[in-house]
């Protein structure tokens, strides 16, 4: 359902939706933004200091949707604020390493604190990154798949190096956001037309309105923790 390039500044938006990029330090969080975002890869990345951001321009039924993808650190120590990082996301991204087995171990501490500080219904996806280092897989697809089916969550395995499914993981997550938004919309009818509001499953979650809003496509912010 969507489509779109790298970025077209002069284009209207009409939602801007935000999502975040959570995981333990190395899982891939930053080369997975990238490849979503410029479609680069590095091998030599640098472990994330703060939060960055990048955009993603899309057009889906029509509608021309700006996904800014947030990335922090997995790391404590360079952290930034967590309520601030969560706050007025409608989707996450929650990567483990398919060959480090602690990575995938510490989801559920992650998964407390999206669910501590991220509205009740922002749209998860479970991601195991590096899928191209079969030879050193250590946690199984059918593990992570139950473990995300229990969790109500969606599953990917990606990589970022071979571009597979990076597309598809963002895909997944926008498309539901969208039908959310996009339903609540329709139900919402006239006199109700908050432009710059929807909710997620009847919760209020806040769309930042699209024209109002001008990000540019790579954007360093602060914030050392
Ligand atoms: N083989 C392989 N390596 C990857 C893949 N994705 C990332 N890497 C490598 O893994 C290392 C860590 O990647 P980053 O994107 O910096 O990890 P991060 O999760 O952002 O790390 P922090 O910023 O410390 O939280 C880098 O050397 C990347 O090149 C992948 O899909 N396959």
């Amino acid at each position: 359902m969507a489509s779109g390039g790298y970025g077209d500044p002069s284009q209207k938006i009409d939602y801007v939706f935000k999502l975040v990029l959570i995981g333990d330090s190395g899982v891939g969080k930053s080369q997975i933004l990238s490849r979503y975002a410029r479609n680069e890869f590095s091998m030599d990345s640098k472990a994330t200091i703060g939060v960055e951001f990048q955009t993603r321009t899309l057009v889906m039924d029509h509608k021309s949707v700006k996904a800014q993808i947030w990335d922090t650190a997995g790391q404590e120590r360079y952290r930034a604020v967590t309520s601030a990082y969560y706050r007025g996301a409608v989707g996450a991204m929650l990567v483990y390493d398919v060959t480090r087995r602690q990575t995938f171990d510490h989801i559920p501490r992650w998964l407390e604190e999206l669910r501590g500080h991220a509205d009740k219904n922002i749209v998860i996806i479970l991601i195991g990154n590096k899928s191209d280092l079969e030879d050193q897989r250590a946690i199984s697809m059918e593990d992570a798949k139950e473990f995300a089916e229990k969790e109500g969550l969606f599953f990917l395995e990606t990589s970022a190096l071979n571009a597979v499914n990076v597309e598809t993981a963002f895909s997944t997550v926008l498309t539901e956001i969208f039908n959310i938004v996009n339903k609540k919309n329709l139900v919402a009818g006239e006199g109700q037309g908050n432009g710059d509001a929807a909710s997620l499953a009847g919760k209020k979650i806040n769309i930042v309105p699209g024209p109002a809003q001008v990000i540019p496509t790579k954007n360093r912010l602060c914030c050392n923790s």
